[in-house]
């Protein structure tokens, strides 16, 4: 592989960025991909590529190269010479590229390689979670699972069409996609690419969602004409999958803290083709207090850890810190408490996360049920989605019924 000048130095800037001025990778990847509209797919593929590899395995390339935080510029071109030994990349004669011994990187590489929080490339502090909580058994190879690059996977808009026939249009626009089993309405892309610039997209034909993600709205057994609350719904991946399941009939009421995620949802809402849903910021108890013991469903796609996730955002394994995990934990619960007064009698709620560690999900449940609001809940069942053995994301789901 020949390495470009503009595209390398591109991918220096970006790591420099996210790992010096804290600026989330996506957006990173996001700005980068803009720097030269001449680029083609395999540019932008190796640009973002590449920027991605280097933020996940950080903490490993790091200690090959022997560099600490924060990274200079020489320390920049260290990582990113690591980068290509480790990838068989014959490095380029250019003067930001040291001489470099490449059978020292390849022995630094092997020895590391045996010990897990160097391996995966981790903080010492959510190895010893991912031990005490799942065990070393199951977290070595969850840990392995997330730091693998996770596959495109459109969620069909059955408002508007059928997985074949998205299928069929995908493919006129050299998109070629494959079924999943177990995830009806899901299509996995065979290879990487820019979907959103798609026809199909632009008509509101699918959304980009994970099949582990797709799981959750369909736990929640809902049917046209209910009054569904979605409780934290962000920009509102499973809210449309709410209202693709019911067939746009009823009303889902959307919630979330933040205004501005709830106005991403109202645009994808439209492109979606689903009128049904009202959106509500959570500003006061006021809009909650409504609703008290009259929902027939209620999703509580609570905020996490996001460790689930890993895969998406490798940046978070650098960004999460064990007081925010301390914090979420107690809001899990709170929101467990408030929200679920809204469930009339007879009445479902599904209690979500991105999460695998059972301290943010399991737990919660159970502490939940244990309490005075919780008693008058009954565990139907759920669903601890791992990435190790589904392929996808890391999940939890559990479902309760209101006596
Ligand atoms: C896991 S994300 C939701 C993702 C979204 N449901 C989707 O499918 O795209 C969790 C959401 O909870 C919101 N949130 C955080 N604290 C909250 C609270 N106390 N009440 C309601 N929403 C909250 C966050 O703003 C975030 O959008």
């Amino acid at each position: 592989m020949r390495l470009h000048r503009n595209l390398v130095f591109t991918v220096i800037d970006s790591i420099r960025d996210i790992f010096n001025e804290g600026v989330y990778a996506d957006k990173a990847v996001e700005k980068a991909l803009k720097r030269d509209k001449r680029w083609g797919s395999r540019d932008r593929k190796f640009v973002a590529e590449t920027i991605y590899d280097i933020v996940r395995w950080k903490r490993l390339y790091a200690e090959i190269a022997e560099v600490k935080e924060p990274f200079d510029r020489p320390n920049l071109w260290r990582l990113f010479s690591v980068w290509c030994v480790l990838k068989g990349i014959q490095l380029p004669d250019w003067n930001q590229i040291e001489p470099t011994p490449t059978r020292r990187i390849k022995g630094r590489f092997d020895e590391l390689s045996k010990i897990r929080k160097y391996k995966e490339s981790i903080p010492d502090w959510i190895d010893e979670i991912g031990v005490s909580e799942i065990g070393e058994t199951i977290w070595s190879k969850e840990i392995t699972a997330l730091n693998k690059q996770a596959d495109v996977i459109l969620r069909t808009n059955t408002l508007k069409t059928s997985k074949e026939d998205l299928q069929k249009k995908l493919r006129t626009e050299n998109i070629i996609t494959e079924f999943i089993s177990g995830h009806d309405d899901a299509l996995k892309l065979v290879e990487r690419a820019n979907v959103f610039r798609t026809q199909a997209f632009k008509d509101g034909l699918f959304e980009v969602q994970d099949a582990s993600s797709q799981l959750v709205a369909a736990y929640l057994d809902v049917a046209p004409g209910m009054k569904v609350v979605d409780t934290c719904a962000g920009a509102g991946g499973k809210t449309l999958h709410l209202a693709s399941l019911m067939e746009n009939k009823g009303q889902i009421i959307a919630m979330d803290i933040y205004e501005s995620k709830l106005k991403k949802l109202k645009i994808r809402a439209k492109r979606n083709g689903v009128h049904n849903i009202t959106n509500r910021v959570i500003e006061s108890t006021k809009p909650l207090k409504k609703l008290q013991g009259k929902a027939d469903r209620v999703l509580i796609d609570a905020p996490c850890s996001g460790l689930g996730v890993l895969r998406r955002n490798p940046d978070s394994k650098w960004k999460l810190q064990p007081e925010f995990l301390d914090a979420i934990r107690e809001t899990q619960q709170e929101i467990l408490q408030e929200y679920s007064k809204m469930v009339k009698p007879g009445g479902k709620l599904v209690y979500a996360t991105c999460s695998v560690l059972p301290s943010e999900n399991q737990n919660q449940v159970e502490t939940f049920l244990s309490s005075e609001l919780g008693k008058n809940f009954t565990f139907v069942k759920d669903n601890k989605v791992f990435a190790h053995t589904s392929g996808y994301d890391g999940f939890y789901m559990a479902l309760l019924k209101k006596d």
